[in-house]
């Protein structure tokens, strides 16, 4: 675990027409570890998501990135820096290969055709290196993939491209118990590989399965940032509810680091 953190927000502030989503939002993410983002729903954990990632500008505050103040205006501006986001729909394209899918729209080529060796070779390097042996084929259709297998498919589309935060929204929401398990285990060794992986997650024993912090939006404010092994199911449940937990002495408000 390092304490400095790769990502840091302060200050943010995020308003739709009259309605303020969120307010002071500030939010530490580190490299190595995995932060859960919890919250009930509409607490606002998708627009913080979304203004990390250049979809939603951000009314006010400061985005720093690897301790330098940074602009981000667009899904590009995050990913030239090494912020991929995973979304909920997990934007796969059914009729194409496991391939294909990992380089849609960045697809790599030779002259003016495509360079399918290059890109054949990187995602079985990709998925190798994330231990990832649950597809049979890369070449196979993602029509023909279960829940888990997709999943897996769009996590290694987003560090393929030497990502240094990946954000997963709600990875787990649809797939089973086993599915669940090993897609919890390649959100482990993402961050034990180094990266800085934010999970959304409604589900605490995924949080606390793989978590090294938790951050709890309330409200749109964050009501605290903690180590998962400082508290308990029931503080973080309580946090989510109420935005306090009873025993504040375990609780480090504001985002700061513990
Ligand atoms: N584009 C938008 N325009 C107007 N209001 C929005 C927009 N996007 C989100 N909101 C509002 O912002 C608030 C926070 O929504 P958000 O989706 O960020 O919450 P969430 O914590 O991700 O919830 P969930 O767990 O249900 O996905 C909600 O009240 C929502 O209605």
């Amino acid at each position: 675990m390092t304490a400095t953190p790769i990502l840091r927000l302060r200050g943010i502030e995020k308003s739709f027409g009259p309605v303020q989503v969120l307010h002071d939002v500030a939010f530490d993410v580190h490299p190595g570890e995995v932060t859960a983002l919890v919250g009930d729903n509409g607490a606002g954990k998708s627009t913080l998501v979304k203004c990390i990632g250049g979809i939603h500008p951000f009314d006010g505050g400061e985005y720093w990135f690897e301790g330098e103040r940074v602009q981000v205006h667009s899904p590009r501006d995050a990913a030239a820096m090494g912020v991929e986001i995973v979304y909920q729909d997990l934007a796969l394209c059914d009729n194409l290969d496991i391939v294909q899918n990992m380089f849609l729209g960045r697809e790599k080529r030779r002259g003016l055709v495509l360079d399918d060796a290059t890109m054949e070779e990187m995602a079985a390097r990709t998925l190798e290196g994330l231990s990832v042996r649950t597809v049979k084929s890369i070449r196979q259709q993602v029509s023909s993939l279960s829940g888990g297998q997709r999943q897996t498919v769009a996590i290694a589309k987003a560090v393929l491209w030497n990502s240094k935060v990946v954000v997963l929204d709600e990875p787990t929401a649809a797939l089973g118990v086993a599915q669940t398990a090993q897609v919890l285990e390649l959100v482990r060794r993402l961050a034990d590989n180094g990266l800085a992986v934010v999970l959304i997650s409604h589900n605490m024993n995924d949080v606390f399965a793989v978590s090294d912090r938790i951050a709890a939006l309330y409200l749109g404010r964050m009501a605290a940032q903690v180590k998962a092994s400082d508290v308990t199911h029931s503080q973080i449940v309580e946090l989510i509810t109420s935005g306090r937990s009873g025993d504040l002495g375990l609780v480090h408000t504001n985002g700061a680091t513990p």
